[in-house]
């Protein structure tokens, strides 16, 4: 770099503050021309027209702020992001400082919430840790986000300025990888893909196809996920027709994991409903929550105290009612100063849930984010 030059010099100008890639398609855009903390408000101004994109992310509580955005400038691509060399070119680095709680706490939690759902209180329930991270070079949430991108195999990943949810969240960005799609919309078309019931991959083939097929024929596992179909089918059936809901899972995976997935799809059955409608009558699906709802949203309340915007959800719609909004997991919150971040991992806990197995599936999880802050 020659003397006097900017450290931030060839940075792209372009630079977005949300960006979603995906392997059917990506959006990413720059400055906001209004925002929204309610996304009530966010999917009356899309369906009365005064408003033709919102983007952003929406928290996991439903009363919890959301950042969404009109952006100002917008770039539509019909496959994946690639991301630019500058941010290819920056490694990151950051340490894990603390666990939040412990693994022994976190099992210990397991531990509790399995002889609750034998004693009945739910049927499932989604708990979650996390990982404090800090670096002693300023991140660069860019660099971060390209390599998630570069990382995921559908080269699935996100990037949303959080600072449109109020001061507490000034400055802050949500970077991830997220494999699950909550809800997608395309003309009459509507998707889901819920993933629930997961193990993690292994280095050596054979022990990789081994756990894979014991997850395919897992009945807990299947117990698992048949909430979040359920969930999800109950959610979609006022809002559509031609529900198609496969009878029997199918097996998907990420670089780390390997997960059960039900691909869900229907007709829209107003042409007013936008996919950011779609997504609020969905979430939060017991994927990430639990069955019943509200019940499983408070013993989380409890037991971790708010998510923010982890296990919430990030995309776009736009006012003819396309859109995509991906459940926002493996992903972390980059603080406002650059020097520290916050990354999550959770699973469904069942009556025949292992609590060891579900310290190591978030320690699993955890790996994408940590593989891009090159933290371990
Ligand atoms: C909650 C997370 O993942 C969710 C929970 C899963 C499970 O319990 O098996 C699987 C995929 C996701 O729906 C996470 O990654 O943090």
């Amino acid at each position: 770099m020659a003397s006097g030059q900017h450290p931030d010099v060839g940075r792209p100008v372009t630079a977005p503050d949300f960006l979603l890639s995906r392997p059917t398609g990506s959006l990413r855009t720059q400055g906001a021309l209004r925002t929204f903390t309610d996304p009530g408000d966010a999917a009356l101004a899309l369906r009365d027209g005064s408003c033709g994109l919102v983007v952003g992310a929406i928290g996991f509580e439903p009363d919890a702020p959301a950042a969404l955005m009109e952006p100002e400038l917008v770039v539509r691509t019909d496959g994946p992001l690639e991301p630019p060399a500058y941010f290819r070119g920056i490694r990151s680095e950051a340490r894990v400082a603390e666990e939040i709680p412990i693994p022994a706490v976190h099992r210990a939690r397991v531990s509790s919430a399995i002889s609750g759902i034998k004693a009945g209180s739910v049927g499932k329930v989604v708990l979650a840790r996390a990982v404090r991270l800090v670096a002693d070079r300023p991140l660069d949430p860019h660099a971060v986000c390209a390599s998630l991108i570069d990382s995921s195999p559908a080269a699935d990943g996100f990037l949303v300025d959080l600072s449109p949810a109020g001061d507490a969240y000034a400055g802050r960005v949500l970077v991830g990888s997220s494999p699950e799609l909550l809800v997608r919309r395309r003309g009459d078309q509507v998707e889901c893909h819920p993933l629930a019931g997961s193990a993690p991959r292994d280095a050596d083939p054979a022990t990789d196809q081994a756990s894979a097929r014991a997850l395919r024929d897992s009945g807990k596992d299947a117990f698992e996920h048949a909430f979040v179909v359920d969930s999800i089918a109950h959610a979609l059936a006022p809002l559509c027709t031609d529900l198609e809901i496969p009878e029997r899972p199918s097996l998907t995976s990420t670089r780390e994991m390997w997960h059960l997935g039900t691909r869900i799809r229907g007709r829209i059955s107003d042409p007013r409903t936008t996919a950011l409608d779609l997504a609020l009558a969905v979430h939060p699906t017991p994927a990430v929550c639990g069955t019943p709802t509200d019940e499983a949203r408070r013993l989380i309340a409890g037991i971790e105290g708010p998510r923010g915007f982890y296990a919430g959800a990030i995309g776009w719609s736009d006012a003819d009612g396309d859109g995509d909004w991906m459940v926002s997991i493996r992903c972390a919150e980059i603080d406002a100063d650059r020097r520290g971040a916050i990354a999550w991992a959770g699973g469904g806990i069942v009556a025949d849930s292992d609590p060891d197995a579900e310290v190591a599936e978030t320690g699993a999880k955890l790996r994408t984010v940590l593989r891009a802050f090159n933290a371990s």
